[in-house]
């Protein structure tokens, strides 16, 4: 979820017309373009049926992520640092230190532009070498990349996408004041406290007691809606407040809803013994208040007797929850001033005390560059910990993206084949359509959308809700 991917022009980093934005190139550009395209290798094609998504590729979201959304990412970074170094030193130093704080925050800048030059200009991917805790993990990644993949628009894109937030936040743990700072803490905070009229509204509309199919339904919906909030706005129809308005009215943008069998899936008498749910987080803010009400659902249902939450380990792709933004957000509910919202936050505080709302180990496993199908390789424990729940929800994007390799399947392709093996347990997706990487729809949709709006798979407004049964492999 990037919330600072706004529109590159605006920045004054990338010409206008680059990559996916479809208008009209000026000379200027056009000629920027052929230079920087003949430079780096970068072919004017869509990316190719079963390859790895890439910024090689020019008519690829990939392409302008890497060219358009990063730099822009990285400039914000630096805005951010340069507009609050006072504070920033008042907070993290004493006053004696000051000096020293403000050198090192001056170092860290140094840092993050040659890491957005190293972006703009294809340079190969750096060993880690300080006191990364995965430092090997990723050394031996980056090692084992083939030499013409090893660099930000040769590799693939989720590799670099990985790569570039990884560096980002070694600079901040490998110095000596910045250690606990997050860059992108505010915004996180923010990303709450500006939907927080969507929050109360949403725990006005789920304090009910039903327990149908089709009030789960409705709540996977809002949920999988509620990925959105780390887009720009222009490209997402729905509101968090119009979903709510009329669930129903979106439901022409939800591509696949396999809501039943996860439904079945909870139900299952066969699983009765067996009543953890595990929560892949994504964002920060709104979106996770909806995991909270989801996961509330589970529990008061008696469908789940326990929900556990993954975070990430540290500051990552933006808006992703890390264990900091996780309390902050129980405390900051639970001390609201308006008594709904308070109470609300109280009651998931109680949920943790009960254990049945749960965070889970850390596990460097999610900021690391590999998709999950080598989870039970690289992170055993992990992978069997995921083996002990009932299902296991991910949200969004990215963990759509590793969860299929950031490869381009043909979109009609089953989603259990696209896994490669990877199903620790049933697995649930909840995902907004942001890139063109998709698995398990129906015959004939993706040409008939393609006819209708060419942007579709990466403008945010369509969405699946979707499901493998692992019970067939492991035989419950
Ligand atoms: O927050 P989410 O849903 O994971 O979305 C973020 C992802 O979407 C993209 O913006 C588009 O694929 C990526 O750059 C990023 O991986």
């Amino acid at each position: 979820m990037e919330s600072s991917s706004k529109d590159p022009s605006s920045e004054g980093d990338q010409p206008e017309d680059e990559g996916m934005t479809g208008s009209e190139p000026s000379k200027i550009s056009r000629l920027l373009r052929t230079e920087f395209d003949a430079k780096y290798q970068i072919v004017n094609l869509q990316t190719p049926l079963n390859a790895f998504m890439s910024g090689h590729y020019k008519q690829s979201f990939a392409f302008f992520t890497l060219r358009s959304r990063l730099p822009v990412i990285l400039t914000n970074v630096i805005d951010t640092l340069t507009r609050d170094k006072s504070e920033l030193v008042a907070q993290f130093a004493s006053h004696e230190f000051s000096q020293a704080a403000r050198e090192e925050l001056k170092i860290i800048i140094g840092l993050i532009s040659r890491l957005k030059y190293e972006l703009q200009t294809d340079k190969s991917f750096q060993n880690f070498t300080g006191e990364e805790p995965d430092k090997e993990v990723w050394n031996n990644f980056i090692s084992s990349l083939p030499d013409g993949e090893r660099s930000f628009y040769r590799a693939s894109s989720l590799h670099a996408e990985c790569y570039l937030h990884r560096k980002l936040h070694s600079f901040l743990e490998n110095s000596v004041f910045l250690k606990s700072y997050d860059f992108f803490a505010k915004v996180k905070e923010q990303a709450l406290t500006d939907s927080i009229d969507d929050v109360l509204a949403l725990t006005k509309y789920t304090r009910r007691s039903e327990n149908e199919v089709e009030v789960f339904d409705e709540l996977l919906r809002i949920n999988m809606w509620s990925n959105c909030n780390d887009l720009a706005t222009d490209t997402v129809k729905q509101t968090n407040r119009q979903v709510l308005e009329k669930v129903s009215a979106t439901d022409e943008h939800v591509l696949v809803n396999q809501a039943a069998e996860i439904w079945r899936c909870l139900e299952n008498p066969k699983l009765k013994k067996q009543k953890q749910v595990d929560f892949i987080l994504d964002n920060a803010g709104y979106e996770l208040f909806s995991d909270f009400i989801l996961a509330e659902f589970m529990i008061e249902k008696g469908l789940a007797n326990k929900v556990r939450f993954h975070v990430k380990a540290h500051p990552w792709f933006v808006n992703d929850v890390t264990e900091r933004d996780f309390k902050w957000t129980l405390e900051y509910l639970s001390q609201h001033a308006d008594y709904i919202i308070s109470l609300i936050g109280k009651k998931f505080l109680q949920f943790i005390d009960e254990g049945k709302f749960e965070l889970a180990p850390i596990s460097h496993f999610w900021t690391s560059p590999h998709s999950f199908y080598s989870m039970a390789q690289m992170d055993p424990n992990l992978y069997s910990s995921l083996q002990q729940s009932k299902l296991v929800v991910f949200k969004g994007e990215l963990n759509y993206r590793k969860l299929l390799q950031d490869v381009c399947w043909m979109p009609t392709q089953e989603l259990s084949t696209c896994l490669r093996g990877f199903l620790p347990s049933n697995i649930c997706v909840l995902r907004r359509v942001k890139s063109e990487v998709m698995s398990g729809l129906p015959d004939g949709v993706g040409q008939a959308l393609s006819r209708k709006d060419p942007r579709w798979m990466v403008s945010g407004s369509y969405g699946v809700i979707q499901f493998v049964d692992g019970t067939r492999e492991f035989g419950y």
